[in-house]
């Protein structure tokens, strides 16, 4: 296992290395640790984390969106060809996404189309805080929410995959 890094050193490194670092903390939003970066220092790792989830609080509609999009599928076709990002794939694993029976495969794939039909997005949820049942149960009854409130509630997961993810990075 690597070993974590803590906030000092965090608030030493250059803008190149805080972004090699910190790049995917939000599903291959680069952007993201270019902005933050320049809120250094942070006080804490609570601090680094608020500092990307202000980063999506100040997003517009479309820039949420735009963020949701850039999230793959659970157990889609990146996965089955071996193309996630590492943390994407760590999760996915944690959650036992990656070995689903055929069932399960085709109703997450059926209601995950569904969805993004609906919504202009793939379903979104911490992977690391369910399991597949739950992750199937989320995505038939968030279905139901409004545009809003599942854009809310996305934006909310990422935030939870976000901080899941610094907290793997930063002691
Ligand atoms: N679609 C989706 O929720 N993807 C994400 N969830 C998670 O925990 N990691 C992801 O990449």
């Amino acid at each position: 296992m690597n070993s974590k890094i803590d906030i000092s050193e965090v608030n030493t490194i250059d803008g190149e290395q805080f972004e090699w670092m910190f790049g995917n903390v939000i599903e291959l939003c680069t952007d993201a640790s270019a902005q933050v970066y320049k809120d250094k220092p942070f006080n804490d790792v609570e601090d680094l984390c608020d500092k990307f989830h202000s980063y999506l609080d100040g997003l517009s509609e479309k820039g949420k969106v735009v963020v949701l999009n850039l999230h793959p599928d659970l157990a889609g076709r990146l996965s089955s060809a071996g193309h996630l990002t590492k943390e994407s794939a760590g999760e996915q694993l944690s959650a036992g996404l990656l070995d689903l029976t055929t069932e399960q495969r085709d109703t997450i794939h059926y209601h995950n189309e569904k969805y993004k039909i609906k919504f202009g997005f793939p379903f979104i949820i911490c992977a690391r805080e369910n399991k597949v049942q739950s992750i199937i149960e989320g995505l038939l009854k968030r279905y139901h929410n409004t545009r809003q409130q599942e854009i809310d509630t996305a934006i909310n997961e990422v935030k939870k995959i976000c901080k899941l993810r610094i907290l793997d990075i930063v002691q």
